[in-house]
């Protein structure tokens, strides 16, 4: 079964308690459920990780940017938390492993709030952005990745 990156950046270990205005209820635990569940219905495995750590999440990247050229994955949803808003490290991490399709999701739609986090460093890479939609979103985003990778019979079902 091919698989589906999910990278999850800092603070989204904190889903569920950490701003619930803002986050909603649902806990990091209840995202990977769903994406599990949403890749499981589209014929894909979910490989799920989440770091506070800028450097892992750049490792992650290169090793899932190796595994695409292999064929084993089909591409990313990612949430880089507020490094969205600050790191040329991981715009160039996705540029640097062209071919990856990466799908940036935010739980909020970040266009909406505070004007620093209007900026994405990683929006100019990403093939695809969902935002706004609380952590559906994922889900969103794991039915856009299975459309790419030509299933999309099999996507957005109803
Ligand atoms: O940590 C986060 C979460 C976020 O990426 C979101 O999912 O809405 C939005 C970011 O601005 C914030 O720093």
């Amino acid at each position: 079964m091919k698989k589906i990156l999910v990278l999850n950046g800092p603070n989204l270990n904190l889903l569920g308690t950490r701003e619930p205005s803002q986050y909603g209820t649902r806990t990091l635990a209840d995202v990977e459920a769903l994406c599990r569940d949403t890749a499981q219905r589209l014929g894909y495995a979910v490989d799920f990780f989440q770091s506070n750590w800028e450097g892992a999440l750049i490792d992650k990247i290169h090793e899932y940017g190796r595994l695409h050229q292999e064929g084993e994955v089909v591409g990313c949803v990612f949430n880089p938390g507020a490094l969205t808003h600050t790191s040329v490290a991981l715009h160039d991490a996705i540029k640097g492993v062209a071919g990856l399709p990466v799908i940036e999701c935010h739980i909020s739609n970040i266009h909406a709030r505070e004007p620093f986090r209007h900026q994405s460093w990683v929006s100019p890479v990403a093939a695809g952005i969902v935002m706004g939609f609380g952590v559906d979103g994922y889900a969103v985003a794991i039915e856009a990745l299975a459309r790419r990778a030509g299933h999309p019979d099999k996507a957005f079902p109803g």
